[in-house]
């Protein structure tokens, strides 16, 4: 494995999954003694941010953190620009020094969500892999959060009663804007996995076609829930509306009434969640409740792809 940006830099994902579970059942052998793990945030973060050292601790790495939005310079993005007003480095040169101190570099760079193409080229990301000479992982990147969706599939895997379960995505509402990363890369990971999926959301609500082609899109909630296995509520922006909220409709909250339609399914949420908005108290302190062992497999995603990055150096 060269990079960790997209459910494409794996060539056999149940053979990942595999090694992932394995690890978590056998122990973690200590390959990355003399290497360090450089993890930069340009957003907060608690789950990604401490499961990624754990796991790389696991492995044997040292780790170094740096939050740039806070502590280091402004940077600029663009290429060619004459650099006179508030950015004091160039992302290039600063990718290019944080690969000399680092072997393996995660990024965690949200959208804007006031720009559709500038938001989708995934330009922080890129400037990464393309500057700092070093395996670089996606800590969620403004289009897809894959350590997150390599965790949920191993969470899938390890909870599901039925050979190919059913798997609903539902958008569900928040008071903020929030990126289409997590659904965005969910579907990804899910299209490539042995389930059934099905996406609903109101109208508008349509992720990009590069990620939903093929799937099914059920516009009305109750018909979607009904016989699902997992239920995988998540809000995101608008899409089409780029960046907008076009509804706040409490009735797409995941309620006790709305799992019964299910086939008894399990609830995941890749937190963090807003209680009795997304979904109710009664849900996610229910035994439905899957909430806890998928964060606890963030450590095991991100164990098993350092472990893959380690061996490619
Ligand atoms: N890494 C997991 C999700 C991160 C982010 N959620 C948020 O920003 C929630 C913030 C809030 O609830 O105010 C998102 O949706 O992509
Ligand atoms: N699920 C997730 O990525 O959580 P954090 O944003 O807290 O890292």
């Amino acid at each position: 494995m060269q990079h960790f940006l997209s459910v494409h830099d794996t060539d056999n994902l149940s053979s990942l999954v595999a090694e992932a579970r394995q690890l978590k059942s056998a122990g973690v052998p200590k390959i990355g003694q003399d290497k360090t793990l450089g993890l930069i945030f340009f957003n907060p973060s608690l789950r990604t941010r401490l499961s990624t050292q754990v796991a790389a601790q696991k492995l044997g790495m040292s780790v170094v953190v740096m939050n740039v939005d806070k502590d280091g310079w402004k940077l600029e993005t663009a290429e060619g620009v004459v650099m006179d007003g508030d950015t004091a480095e160039h992302i290039k040169d600063a990718a290019a020094v944080m690969g000399q101190y680092c072997d393996v570099l995660g990024v965690r760079a949200f959208p804007t969500l006031k720009n559709r193409a500038e938001d989708y080229s995934d330009r922080i990301l890129h400037s990464f892999v393309r500057y700092a000479g070093r395996p670089i992982v996606s800590l969620e990147s403004a289009i897809r959060h894959p350590l997150q969706s390599l965790a949920d599939l191993i969470t899938i895997e390890e909870h599901k009663t039925v050979a190919r379960p059913k798997v609903v995505l539902t958008w569900a509402p928040h008071p903020r804007a929030l990126p289409q990363a997590v659904p965005n890369s969910f579907v990804e990971w899910m299209k490539e996995a042995d389930v059934d999926l099905v996406v609903t959301h109101p109208q508008g609500y349509e992720l990009s076609e590069d990620f939903t082609k093929g799937v099914t899109i059920e516009h009305d909630q109750n018909r979607a829930f009904a016989g699902a296995d997992f239920i995988y509520a998540k809000n995101w922006s608008s899409y089409q509306d780029y960046g907008q909220i076009l509804s706040r409709d409490p009735s797409w909250t995941v309620t006790a009434e709305k799992m019964a339609l299910t086939n008894q399914a399990k609830f995941m949420h890749c937190l963090p969640v807003r209680r009795n908005v997304i979904v109710t108290d009664a849900v996610l302190d229910s035994p439905q409740s899957l909430i806890l062992p998928e964060a606890e497999n963030r450590t095991w995603s991100a164990t098993v792809v350092l472990k893959r990055l380690l061996e490619s150096l």
